[in-house]
């Protein structure tokens, strides 16, 4: 049994729903594969938007609207027939969505968000199960959030593996044995019955969610690139897909953010030796890149870039040297406020980290430590990888740039700059 996943790019358009029919078609008869599908197209972004505007009392109406044109307009062009159970599905959705926007209340934004946010993956989820039926593609349509139990850490849900993976296991070989499943990416629930989303992107995870509960043969991401590459082809030039590469190195990669495989989606494949493979939905037919347990020479440098990154440096106020016990109200506030460490470095009077620039978040904690420490910080600031590097791989990236700092070790090589005018890199 196979897993595949499409994401927002993979059905942002009537076009592409019926490119997503080619792909399963490919598989002989007899394959039920579990099929985990995103948003369609930025629809998350447009929720993220009118759930903002919600919650600060502005006019979300026009956002709405457009997004229910574009589901519309979809759904016309893939079902001619009016009376289509489509519409009335996708209406049920928008109505649903419209009554809890209108009760948005100042208090619990994060609880709320998941509540709203994850209506995507609904409406996405029932046009690919009423399109491929209407094409003769008999599935099953689940709600995913019947099968994956989180608590209740909004809009990061973390998942209870045990529950999950017991009524996954129930209930899903079952109607394997009769029917693909057609389910969505990105959202889960609580014990108590409220929806929780598992972070944004989070959908390649959740179908690796799937793929171990079933103890799957393989999982499918299908992408708009042909493979996992070297780098991201829209931030960097002459990039070279990688045909094989082990798990760890994936999963480094994708730690230190590049974007096209969530950070959460391998390790779970991993345990159970369980094959990922990143393929072009535009091309199916050509190999994309296997990531299993496999041994291989020096492979290319990769580069990954994260933006909109802020230094942060505290400072002891009375020029003490940095104790352990500074530390950990750092790393406490850190974690209280639910901010990540992408790098950090020590020294005698000052801790330097660098953190997403999420304003928010960012500000509570300053915030938070400006009592104890003397806090600086610097934004919006670019964080640029290099795994495996060699010298021509640092020189290309690190020429004409001003660095404010710099970490390596035997295999990584990270530094911060200002962002800089040469782009692609
Ligand atoms: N190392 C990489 N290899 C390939 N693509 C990458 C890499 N790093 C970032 N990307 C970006 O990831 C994108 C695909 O991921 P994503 O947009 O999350 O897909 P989807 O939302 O459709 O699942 C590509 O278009 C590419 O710009
Ligand atoms: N729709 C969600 C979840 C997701 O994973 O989407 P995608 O597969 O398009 O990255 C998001 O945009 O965050």
């Amino acid at each position: 049994m196979r897993v595949y996943k499409f994401g927002g790019a993979s059905v942002k358009n009537a076009e592409a729903f019926r490119n997503v029919l080619r792909i399963l078609t490919l598989l002989p008869a007899s394959e039920k594969p579990v099929v985990v599908v995103s948003a369609m197209g930025k629809t998350t972004n447009a929720l993220e938007q009118m759930f903002g505007q919600a919650y600060r009392k502005e006019d979300y109406t026009q956002t709405l609207q457009e997004m229910q044109r574009y589901h519309e307009a979809v759904v016309q062009e893939l079902f001619p027939a009016q009376d289509h159970p489509v519409y009335a599905a996708l209406q049920q959705q928008f109505t649903y969505l419209q009554d809890t926007l209108t009760a948005v209340e100042p208090t619990q934004f994060d609880r709320q968000y998941d509540q709203i946010i994850s209506v995507g993956e609904l409406l996405s989820s029932l046009i690919l199960h009423h399109f491929l039926c209407s094409q003769g593609f008999d599935n099953h349509w689940l709600d995913c959030r019947e099968y994956l139990r989180t608590d209740d850490t909004w809009r990061e849900g973390r998942l209870d593996w045990d529950v999950t993976q017991q009524q996954i296991q129930r209930d899903l070989p079952a109607i394997l044995e009769k029917k693909p499943i057609i389910t969505q990416g990105f959202i889960g629930r609580t014990a108590d019955g409220a929806t929780t989303t598992l972070g944004r992107e989070g959908s390649d995870f959740s179908a690796a969610i799937f793929a171990y509960c079933l103890e799957a043969e393989s999982l499918t991401i299908w992408k708009d690139v042909p493979g996992l590459l070297n780098a991201d082809p829209k931030l960097f030039q002459d990039t070279v897909r990688y045909e094989e590469i082990a798990y760890q190195e994936a999963i480094e990669m994708a730690y230190y953010g590049a974007s096209v495989i969530h950070p959460k989606t391998v390790q779970p494949l991993a345990q159970k030796c369980i094959p990922l493979y990143v393929k072009s939905f535009l091309h199916p037919e050509q190999p994309g890149t296997v990531i299993r347990n496999c041994q291989h020479d020096r492979i290319a440098p990769s580069f990954i870039l994260k933006q909109n990154q802020c230094l942060l440096s505290f400072h002891t106020k009375d020029f003490g040297f940095i104790s352990e016990q500074h530390l950990s109200s750092i790393f406490q506030a850190l974690s209280k406020h639910r901010l990540k460490i992408n790098l950090m470095q020590n020294s005698a009077i000052s801790f330097s980290t660098c953190v997403d620039a999420d304003a928010p978040k960012v500000e509570a904690l300053k915030e938070e430590l400006t009592q104890e420490f003397v806090i600086l910080y610097n934004q919006p600031l670019h964080l640029f990888t290099i795994k495996n590097y060699d010298q021509a791989s640092l020189d290309r990236l690190t020429t004409g740039k001003e660095i404010l700092l710099e970490q390596r070790s035997r295999q990584t090589f990270q530094f911060i700059c200002r962002p800089t005018q040469n782009f692609p890199h």
